[in-house]
C-alpha cells in the first residue's frame, strides 16, 4: 500500500468526538443474490472531510454510496445524520441533506437554468431560492460562462451535464455530498477546477463533507483527505 494511503486511512480511524461527526455508518452489510459483497462496514465523516471510496470494479462503491444516501435499504448496520439515526428521519429530508450524484446525470429538458432552478418548486426544498447570480458564480468557477444557463439541458455533452448537476447540488446546499464518479466525464483541466469549487464549498461552510467515487488515482490522492478501501468478500 503506498504511504498516502496508509497515513489517509489512519487519519479516518482516529477517535472522533461524537458531536463533531456529521455522518456516520456502522456494521453495514450488503448482498446481491447469493453473493455478499461487503460488511462490517464503518465510516465517519466529519466537516470538510472528503472520504474517497475506493475498490476494484463491482465491489460494491456505488451500492455503499446508495446505502448511505438512504437510496437503497440497509441489509446491515446503521447510518447516522449527525447523531440521528437513518430511519428516523423523514427520508426526503434525509434526501435533501444526503444528496447522491450519479456519474450520469438523469436526462433534462429546458435550458440549464431551468434545470438548476427546478427543485427548488419541490417541497422538500421550500425556504430555498434559486438564485442565478450564484448559479453563474459557480459555474464561472467551473469555466463555463452565463451563457452556458441558456444551453438546452437536453444536448449537453457527458462533461457539461456532469457540471450542470454538480452545480445544482451545490446551490441546494445539502450536509453531505455523495459524488459517485461524478466528475469522470470531465477533461483533466475541469477536473481539477471542479476540485477547487468543492474545496471551497466545504471551507465556506456551514458544516459540510463529501465522499467520492473515482476510478482516478490521481485523483484520490490529491484530493481525498481519506480512503475507505472495499475489498470483495473470498467465498
Ligand atoms: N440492482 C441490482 N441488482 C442486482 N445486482 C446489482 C444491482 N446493483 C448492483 N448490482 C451488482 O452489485 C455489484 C456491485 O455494483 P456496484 O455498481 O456497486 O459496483 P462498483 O464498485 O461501484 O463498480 P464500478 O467501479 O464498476 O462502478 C456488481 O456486481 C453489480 O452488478
Amino acid at each position: 500500500m503506498p504511504e498516502t494511503d496508509a497515513v489517509k486511512q489512519t487519519v479516518q480511524s482516529q477517535a472522533v468526538p461524537d458531536q463533531d461527526i456529521l455522518l456516520s455508518a456502522r456494521g453495514l452489510g450488503r448482498s446481491v443474490g447469493s453473493r455478499r459483497l461487503w460488511q462490517g462496514v464503518d465510516l465517519k465523516l466529519q466537516a470538510a472531510e472528503r472520504l474517497a471510496v475506493s475498490g476494484p470494479s463491482g465491489v460494491g462503491k456505488s451500492l455503499l454510496l446508495r446505502a448511505l444516501a438512504g437510496l437503497d435499504a440497509l441489509e446491515d448496520g446503521e447510518v447516522w445524520l449527525r447523531g440521528k439515526p437513518q430511519f428516523a428521519w423523514p427520508m426526503p429530508q434525509f434526501r435533501a441533506e444526503v444528496m447522491y450524484l450519479l456519474q450520469r446525470p438523469a436526462p433534462a429538458s429546458g435550458t440549464v437554468g431551468t434545470y438548476l432552478a427546478e427543485p427548488f418548486s419541490f417541497k422538500i426544498h421550500a425556504g430555498k431560492s434559486y438564485e442565478p447570480g450564484e448559479a453563474a458564480r459557480l459555474l464561472k468557477h467551473l469555466g463555463r460562462p452565463p451563457a452556458f444557463l441558456d444551453q438546452d439541458a437536453a444536448h449537453l455533452s457527458g462533461g457539461e451535464a456532469q457540471l450542470a448537476a454538480l452545480v445544482r447540488a451545490l446551490l441546494l446546499s445539502p450536509t453531505v455530498l455523495l459524488l459517485d464518479e461524478a466528475t469522470s466525464a470531465l477533461d483533466a483541466e475541469t477536473a481539477g477546477l471542479a476540485e477547487a469549487l468543492l474545496r471551497d464549498w466545504l471551507d465556506a461552510g456551514p458544516a459540510r463533507a463529501l465522499v467520492f467515487v473515482s476510478h482516478d488515482r490521481a485523483q484520490q490522492e490529491r484530493f481525498a483527505t481519506h480512503i475507505q478501501p472495499l475489498s470483495g468478500m473470498t467465498e
